[in-house]
């Protein structure tokens, strides 16, 4: 029996969401109360392991977990040796640079000299370096976009992504710094060791990605009119064509479409000649 474990965002933005997705791959998890740290799941070889996101990368890096599910912010703001498989397309957030509107700087280079306020001091640190640009790092643990309003700060390195905070507190963006989204990272060593376990997770997870803003549709239709249908319905390799029994000529078609689409997709196939048409959200997609 391989056993490993799986380190989940104990709170934060990403937690709700992060915790759907592991639910929705299968990987249900059993008996875990709200505080509590270490949870077990269906799969007796999985454990959970609830950890602050920032603390994640540190824990895979150093065998606390095998696996972890984190943002690659943090990642990058740890340092932390891991390896990062795949990007679950959620928690996007674009890491700025960032003055008071009002403020006299326009690039980068105008903040020689200058006092930042973030809460990722070292890939703050290494941006400026990189731009040779000496700042002084003011560390803070939240609330970044208050403090050139407080007058501890002339400009914030922070996550944007809707843009409301930085609007409200009335700052003006001078630069892209990182951007990011939510990730699941490995242990190296466990990549070779569990190696099959850590793949088998990973293709569970990548399968609930895969099916996101795709669905099923289903539909009967006349025979004759299947060209017409085929070529209202795009790519995946065509169709799944069907006969449906005991009704002379009528035909079952199946096929996988991006969820954008069906609106049209409808019309367009009922004027095809396509009806009884069902739509499906679909929960995973396993290659
Ligand atoms: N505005 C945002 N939009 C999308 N993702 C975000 C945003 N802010 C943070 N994140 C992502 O969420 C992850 C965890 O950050 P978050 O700030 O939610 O957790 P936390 O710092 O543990 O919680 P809190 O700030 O409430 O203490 C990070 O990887 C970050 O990139
Ligand atoms: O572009 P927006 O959608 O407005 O999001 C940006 C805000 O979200 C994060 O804050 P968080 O909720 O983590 O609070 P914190 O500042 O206390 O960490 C980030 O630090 C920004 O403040
Ligand atoms: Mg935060």
């Amino acid at each position: 029996m391989t056993s490993i474990r799986l380190a989940l965002p104990n709170k934060g933005r990403i937690a709700q969401p992060v915790r759907e997705l592991v639910e929705k791959s299968g990987i249900h998890l059993v008996g875990s109360g709200e505080r509590k740290l270490v949870a077990k799941t269906v799969d007796p070889e999985i454990e959970v392991l609830f950890a602050r996101p920032v603390d994640i990368p540190e824990y895979v890096a150093n065998g606390a977990a095998d696996i972890g599910i984190t943002g690659h912010d943090m990642v990058m703001e740890r340092g932390s040796d891991v390896e990062e498989l795949l990007d679950l397309k959620m928690g996007g957030a674009t890491l700025v640079a960032a003055v008071p509107e009002d403020s006299a700087v326009v690039e980068v280079v105008d903040l020689d000299g200058a006092r930042v306020a973030t809460e990722f001091p070292t890939i703050t640190r290494t941006f400026f370096e990189r731009h040779g640009v000496s700042v002084t790092i003011v560390p803070v643990g939240g609330a970044c976009e208050a403090t050139p309003y407080l007058g501890i700060a002339d400009a914030i390195v922070d996550l944007t992504s809707s843009g409301t905070t930085i609007r409200t507190n009335r700052l003006r963006v001078i630069a892209e710094v990182l951007r990011s989204s939510t990730g699941v990272i490995a242990n190296r060593t466990a990549l070779t060791e569990k190696k099959e376990k850590v793949h088998e997770v990973l293709l569970a997870l990548e399968s609930v990605v895969r099916a996101q803003g795709q669905c099923y549709l289903m539909m009967n239709a006349q025979r004759e009119a299947l060209p017409a249908i085929e070529e209202v319905l795009p790519g995946l390799g065509g169709p799944t064509v069907m006969d449906v029994a005991s009704k002379e000529g009528l035909v079952a078609v199946h096929a996988v479409v991006a969820e954008e689409c069906v609106y049209q997709l409808i019309n367009q196939l009922k004027r095809a000649g396509a009806r009884d048409i069902l739509v499906m959200s679909i929960e995973r997609m396993i290659p």
